[in-house]
């Protein structure tokens, strides 16, 4: 647990008004009590709490569920690139890399370096930025998704815009292809989709708490909705019968077509996570026009 210690002790120490409270192994395929890995279930408190964030995971095909990326032990780059003017708004940061062992090339044999860039800024908003390059050696294909819990006061009173009239894959019909009705996604039951060619910009209402997840992304064409509802809640050993009702995922990815790099190219996936009042939420982000940050 120390390198996830000491991450987030880093970030904790710049950056003012957001404190991490407490590590959380409420579900999180990674931790599930075995070597743990990057990512993270923490919980983001502000004054008010924030979202609840467990990040990043990368599916690479024909290996474990998810892959293995988030079942790794990443180390801390101490001489990180500067920001860039992308990213100007962040007031810090933290730069994780994934380089592949002896052994995880038995299993996946090409050379890649993975760098993940954590960074926060005043207000409060997360970024996760993956740039995943191929240093040599034969051209991949990979799928990617970052796995971001949102803490919710009721699932009930949640809807999720910006995916309305979207094609989706069902994972609870075998991957089966439908299209979304008109309306704001709202849920009654477990949920497991990948929404295709989505909107660079995507909203959580939370209306008991009057406030919005805005979820930007850029190089994600996809977007995973997933809450586990009672019955499978029940079956997960990592995830509490309960906790369901107060989470919702909604995950940046690229699934339906797979990244293919050849030698020496890099792809770059980013997703930032803001919270805003529910009243405010309008002028903050357009879905139809599809902000890119
Ligand atoms: O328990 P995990 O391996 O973290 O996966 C939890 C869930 O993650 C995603 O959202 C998938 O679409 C689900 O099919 C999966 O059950």
């Amino acid at each position: 647990m120390g390198l996830i210690r000491l991450f987030f002790g880093a970030l904790e120490g710049l950056q003012q008004g957001l404190a991490y409270m407490e590590d959380r192994s409420l579900h999180g395929g990674m931790i599930k009590g075995k070597n743990f890995f990057l990512p993270v279930v923490r919980r983001f408190l502000s004054p008010p709490k924030l979202c609840e964030v467990e990040s990043l995971f990368v599916f690479l095909r024909s290996l474990e569920q998810h892959g293995f990326a988030r079942n790794k032990i990443w180390t801390i780059d101490e001489n990180p690139p500067p920001l860039s003017p992308n990213d100007s708004h962040a007031k810090s940061f933290i730069d994780l890399l994934l380089k592949p062992s002896e052994e995880d090339l038995k299993c996946w044999p090409h050379s890649f370096e993975f760098r993940l860039r954590v960074s926060l800024a005043a207000d409060g908003s997360l970024a996760l930025i993956s740039r995943i390059r191929n240093v040599n050696g034969k051209p991949f294909s990979f799928s990617f998704a970052y796995h971001t819990y949102l803490s919710v006061s009721d699932i009930s009173e949640v809807r999720i815009e910006g995916l309305e009239t979207l094609d989706y894959l069902d994972n609870l019909c075998q991957k089966e292809r439908f299209t979304e009705q008109g309306d704001a996604i709202t849920f009654e039951s477990e949920v497991d989709r990948v929404y295709l060619s989505t909107p660079n910009v995507v909203a959580v209402l939370d209306h008991e708490r009057k406030r919005t997840y805005v979820i930007r992304k850029d190089g994600l064409p996809d977007v995973v909705v997933w809450n586990p509802w009672e019955k499978k809640s029940k079956s997960m050993v990592d995830f509490g019968d309960d906790e369901y009702k107060q989470m919702l995922c909604v995950d940046g990815a690229v699934i339906e077509k797979p990244v293919t790099l050849k030698p020496g190219e890099e792809w770059t996936g980013r997703v930032e996570l803001s919270v805003v009042a529910s009243t405010l939420c309008s002028e903050q982000f357009d879905v139809q026009r599809g902000m890119v940050f």
